[in-house]
This record gives C-alpha cells, structure tokens and sequence, in this order.
C-alpha cells in the first residue's frame, strides 16, 4: 500500500486521466460509490445524513455519496458551504446529477444554520476539504470544522479529516475529528504522523481504479500482513539449527542485566537458530538460568561494564549491540572499536547509540549494513534536531540520515519508519501504546536480529520484525492483555502466536 503526498496523489490522478484515459467524473463516481460501500455497514437505514460539502473535488465526491444514499432511500441533506459559483468541473458536473436526481441543495447562510442541521444529524458526511488545502482553514470552514467537532453524531471523512494537511511539516491547523474516514486509493502521509493519525479515527483505504504508477520520489509503503506472508522466509523441513544463522548480541551491565536477557530471548522466540550472549560475568550469572537455550560469550568488565577488549566475530551471522550496557567511557570506546572493525550486519540499540554518536563518519564507511533504531528522544540525539521537528517530519528527517551515514534506519514510534541507504521506506502497521515501555526496544532488537540473519532483503526483513512485534502486541490486547499491564516480557510469550498465523 503506497503512501502519498499530495503532489504524488495529483500526479496519479493525472496519469490516470491522460495516460489510462478514464474521465474524471468517472473517478469521483468510483470515489463516492466505493465510499458509500464502506460506510453501509456502519450506517444505519433510520438515522438521518447531513452531508457537508466543500468547494473542490472533495465536495464533489460528497455529491455522489449523497445521490448514491438517496437512490438507496436514505435520508440525505446537503449543506454547500461556498457559493453555487465555487463549484466547478467534475463537482459541479456532479451537483447537477444530484439536482436532477431531486436532491436539494442547501447553501451556507450562517453557523446558527450549521449548528441546527448538526443537531438534527446522526451521521455527519465530511466532504468540505481534502487534499487540496492551502494554509490555515478560512472561514466559514473554520468554525465549521469546530461545530462537527462538538456535536455526537458519527463523522465520516471523506478522503481524510477536513483542514488536515496530507504532508508532513504542518503543525498549525484545525481539523475534524473523524470516528472513520474512507481514504481515496492511497493513504497520505499525514496518517502516519503522530500530531496527525488520531484526526482519522477508524480508516480504511478504498479503491477508485487510479493508475498504478512507480513514483519518481522513491517508494514508501504501508507494511501489511500480507507484506509479511509474502517475504518472510518459510522454514524448510530440512533445517537445522545453523540454518537460521548465529547471531551475537553484546550488551548489559551489572546494573541492567535483564536488557540483554530479553533480546536474546525474542532472538531465540524469532526463529533464530543459535544465539550468544556477549556479556560480562556478573550479567552472565544473573541471566543465564532464565535463557538456558542461549550460549555465553564471557567479555572483561571493569566497575560492573564492558571494558575495551578485541571480540572474536568471526562465527557470527549479525550482531545485535548496546541493550543494557551503560554509558561509561570504556564502554563507549569498546563500541566504537567493534563497530569499525566488525565486517558483519550489526544493529546498534539504546547505549550503543549514544557511543556512536560523534563517529558516524567511521558507521558510514562501513560495507556491511548498520541498522539504527532510535526512538525520536535517540535520533533527536544523533541528529541534533529537536523531537519536536523530528516528529514533524519523520519521513524527511529519515530519509536525509540514512541517505548521508549510510545507514538503516528503524525510527520508532506508533508508526515505526524504516528507512534504507537510498530512501526507500517501509511504515509499520502494527503496535499499541501497551509497547510504550521498558525493554520493549530491547525486545524489538531480538526480533530484528532474528530477521536480519535469516535470508530476506534487509529493509524487508526489518519492516517484517517491526510488524511481528507490534502484532504480538496487539493480539495480547485483544486477548488478555491491556495497554496498562502489557510487559515486553509478555511481548515475547504473544510472539508464538503471530508466527502461527503467518
Ligand atoms: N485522484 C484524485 O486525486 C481524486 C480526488 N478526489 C477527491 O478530490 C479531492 C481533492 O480535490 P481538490 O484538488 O479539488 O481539492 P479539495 O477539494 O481538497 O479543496 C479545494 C477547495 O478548497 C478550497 N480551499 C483550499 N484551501 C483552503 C483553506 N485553507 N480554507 C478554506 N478553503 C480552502 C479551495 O478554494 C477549493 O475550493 C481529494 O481529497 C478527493 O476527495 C476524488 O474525486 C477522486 C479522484
Ligand atoms: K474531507
């Protein structure tokens, strides 16, 4: 499922019309019939529909919702919140449908009017704005938009909440609070955006028959289930344990041993054939009896962490580092070593990313992948760029990092982006806010590992760990779990049954 800016959205809509030959009244036929399909089940044939609609093709869409549910005896009114002359092209080509069907028009007067309707209405339609806004909502939109938001009846958006920016970069804008918007084809990226996602409510996508075109700026696209089920490597009746590869993780210090034992564990529980521990003694003796199927690799340890020493690798597939290790500056120093001396994929978590902060010029020369995965208050450090601007543009501030160090990058947070060395991106589809705790990032790194060292295409293989860990997550809650109680521990038992799913 690919995910789009406006500009792209436009420029597929153009293909389609020029390339495809289909007209456009034809789409936003497509667009408003597939829409009323998806809300039908949600609807009920009693409750009365206020349909708002805006200026452009997005009201437009909302004409042919509305002459589709009146053809099917609903109780549909419409409000046109510009004047008749604002209505142009394929909308008012549209409207003119809606008229001859005996649909009536209501034309915006006043928000005393607005408020009346809304109060009459249990279902509000959304078709005011899409994604052809530009700056800060005018009015009457404006307090429009604030009336929906008051009301109880149920909102449907259509494409996506009215005076929400399709992009990433906005930060000042009012929208509607929508319980489900229908997206036209594609989502926008703004329904990967913290500040944004919540304004959709429940969404779906819905198909209109647009041209499927490769995108000139790069792919980026909504991990899936299916996405998983098609790339992750089936395991064959003939493996054995060395078939999964090894894998290494170095980490935890005498104050934080349990880190190190989660990663290992969720490595183990994600396929991974054998596991070792590269640890100090202390760590080694606290852990080894909860992760008795993991094999030890004892390392030199001054005041409870990892001191400067060589490592053997050599017998390792990939490497995991930093979960628990601390931040002294031995250890800092050992972690850089290995780092450039290391000819093998290694992710770097948690400590180890504050130790390679200032020696990324060495990370970006490296041959083997390097897979970073910060959480924003992490790449907010790597970056010297504040949460707040990360926040807003996740997918830019991605793309340039991993572009310049050369790097994999797992950014995450309630949608993860993994980003590749040339840009390309995978968004993450599963998790809950139950995973906003200790030791999940831990947990995630074992999966990671697993993934990273069984034979898949590396960004793939990442975006297929994101979806198992949040997927785990989610069935816990489904199930017995809340988002108040859920433990990464759990996160690793609810991995059994994700993987019997796929
Ligand atoms: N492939 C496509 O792109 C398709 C798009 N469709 C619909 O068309 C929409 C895009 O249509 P448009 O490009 O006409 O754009 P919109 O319908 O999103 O908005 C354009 C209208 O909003 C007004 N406007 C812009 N910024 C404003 C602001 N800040 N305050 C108040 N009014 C503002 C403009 O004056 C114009 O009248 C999509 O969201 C979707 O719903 C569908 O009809 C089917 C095909
Ligand atoms: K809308």
């Amino acid at each position: 499922m690919q995910i789009v800016t406006a500009k792209e959205m436009y420029e597929i809509d153009r293909l389609t019309i020029e390339k495809g030959g289909v007209d456009g009244k034809l789409l936003m036929e497509n667009a408003g019939r597939s829409i009323v399909n998806h809300m039908l089940p949600i609807i009920d044939r009693t409750k009365s529909i206020l349909v708002l609609v805006g200026g452009g093709n997005n009201g437009g869409d909302g004409f042919v919702i509305a002459r589709t549910l009146l053809t099917d005896g609903y109780d549909v009114l419409v409000v046109q919140l510009v004047p008749d002359y604002k209505i142009k092209g394929e909308a008012a080509y549209h409207k003119q449908l809606w008229l001859n069907f005996g649909g009536i028009v209501h034309v915006f007067q006043d928000t005393s009017m607005i408020r009346r309707y809304l109060l009459d209405a249990d279902i509000v339609v959304d078709a005011m704005l899409g994604i052809g806004i530009s700056g800060e909502v005018r009015q009457p939109l404006k307090d429009v938009i604030g009336l929906v938001n008051q009301v109880e009846a149920l909102t449907i958006s259509v494409d996506i909440p009215s005076g929400l920016p399709a992009d990433e970069g906005e930060s000042h804008f009012e929208a509607v609070v929508a319980d489900y918007t229908f997206i036209v084809e594609h989502p926008k990226m703004s329904l990967f955006l913290e500040s944004c996602s919540p304004f959709y409510g429940k969404w779906e996508v819905v198909k209109i028959g647009l041209f499927h075109s490769n995108l000139s700026s790069g792919s980026r696209i909504a991990w899936r289930e299916r996405d998983v089920k098609r790339t992750l490597p089936k395991r064959s009746r003939n493996s054995h344990k060395g078939t999964h590869g090894r894998g290494l993780v170095i980490g935890g210090s005498s104050t934080m041993p349990g880190s190190i034992a989660m990663t290992l564990k969720a490595a183990l529980r994600s396929g991974a054939g054998l596991i070792t521990g590269g640890t100090i003694n202390e760590v080694f003796s606290s852990i080894a009896s909860h992760c008795v199927e993991a094999t030890y690799l004892p390392l030199l340890g001054k005041a409870g962490a990892m001191t400067t020493q060589p490592v053997d690798v050599s017998m390792y597939n990939a490497i995991a580092i930093g979960m628990g290790m601390g931040r002294n500056e031995e250890t800092a120093a050992f972690t850089r070593q290995l780092v450039k001396d290391v000819t093998k994929p290694i992710l770097i978590d948690a400590d180890g990313l504050h130790h390679i902060k200032d020696d990324l010029a060495s990370i970006s020369q490296r041959k083997q992948p390097t897979i970073l995965t910060p959480h924003p208050g992490e790449m907010a450090m790597l970056t010297g760029i504040s949460v707040r601007e990360i926040l807003l543009h996740p997918f830019e501030v991605s793309k340039q990092f991993a572009y310049e160090h050369n790097v994999y990058l797992v950014l995450k947070g309630p949608h993860t982006i993994i980003t590749d060395p040339n840009g390309n991106q995978l968004v993450n589809t599963t998790g809950n806010q139950g995973l906003a705790k200790g030791g999940s990032g831990d947990v995630l790194s074992g999966v990671l590992l697993a993934m990273i060292m069984q034979e898949q295409s590396m960004i793939e293989a990442l975006a297929n760990g994101c979806f198992i860990h949040g997927k785990s997550a989610d069935l816990l809650i489904s199930s017995h779990r809340s988002t108040e109680d859920l433990l990464a521990t759990d996160v690793i038992d609810g991995l059994a049954s994700v993987f019997r799913t796929l």
